[in-house]
């Protein structure tokens, strides 16, 4: 059974259609990315999957539980890691302060000790989060959604404001975190990064999924009949993979 199961989703904000029909399931195990242009509802469609927003229409089922029952969704919480948004941190707030309070609200918080260690802030535990560089703020991102022990790890955008390398070294923090038993859920904005990570992927643009794919059997031009190439931001169209068959 999926992990992860999300059937016709939909939501509107007042007379915006933001997610109009979106489906699609993620294996126990899986980096499963969610790849589209700006706008295109990825975000929306994972907190309704999180339980962050209340879908109007649709089913999802996350371990079995349902978002949108209270009792499902206090159960949720517990297993999903979700990650830090930028400013959702007080500048001033220490690292371990931050750990200190997520583990807070966890049932079975893991000791945040460890995880200063695992993910390669020791020495930082002391330093203000506004004083932290881009990829340091974003390896203590990963921690903090790491604190309740979950079985799933969404991460939204997690390398955008990075620079290359940045990135590149927080790909493999994502790939441990996997290696953790962890499914992860990777909403992103750049091909490179979902080839690079993704076992599978769904492209959504306008509300709905347009490909759904493992990254090599995908590229743009297959999808040139489902929707206008020429609309894309330019940081998701790139040329087609050289793994790609086409
Ligand atoms: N709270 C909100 N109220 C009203 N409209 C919203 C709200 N949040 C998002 N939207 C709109 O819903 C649509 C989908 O937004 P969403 O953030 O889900 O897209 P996205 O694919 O994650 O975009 P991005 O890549 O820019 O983060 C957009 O048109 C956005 O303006």
């Amino acid at each position: 059974m999926p992990l992860i199961e999300v059937s016709n989703l939909r939501k509107e904000y007042r007379n915006h259609v933001a997610v109009q029909d979106v489906s699609f399931s993620v294996e126990e195990g899986e980096i499963f990315g969610i790849l589209g242009p700006n706008g295109a509802g990825k975000t929306t469609a994972v907190e309704c999957i999180e339980g962050m927003r209340k879908r109007d229409g649709g089913e999802i089922s996350v371990m079995g539980l349902d978002p949108l029952k209270d009792k499902d969704l206090a159960e949720l919480r517990e297993s999903i890691g979700i990650q830090l948004q930028q400013s959702e941190l007080p500048p001033k707030m220490k690292v371990w302060e931050a750990l200190e309070l997520y583990s807070t609200f966890y049932r079975d918080p893991v000791d945040w000790r460890e995880l200063i260690k695992d993910w390669g802030l020791s020495g930082k535990a002391d330093t203000a989060y506004g004083s932290l560089s881009g990829g340091q703020q974003q390896r203590l991102s990963i921690a903090l959604a790491l604190v309740g022990k979950p079985r799933i790890a969404v991460f939204d955008e997690l390398t955008t404001a990075l620079d290359p390398h940045a990135r590149r070294e927080t790909w493999k923090l994502i790939e441990k975190v996997r290696e953790q038993d962890v499914t992860v859920l990777l909403v992103t904005h750049f091909m490179e990064e979902a080839e690079r990570l993704c076992d599978r992927i769904a492209i959504i643009e306008s509300g709905r999924v347009v490909a759904l794919d493992t990254p090599p059997d995908w590229c743009p031009g297959s999808m040139s009949s489902r929707s206008s190439a020429s609309s894309r931001p330019s940081r998701w169209t790139t040329n087609c993979s050289p793994r790609c068959p086409r």
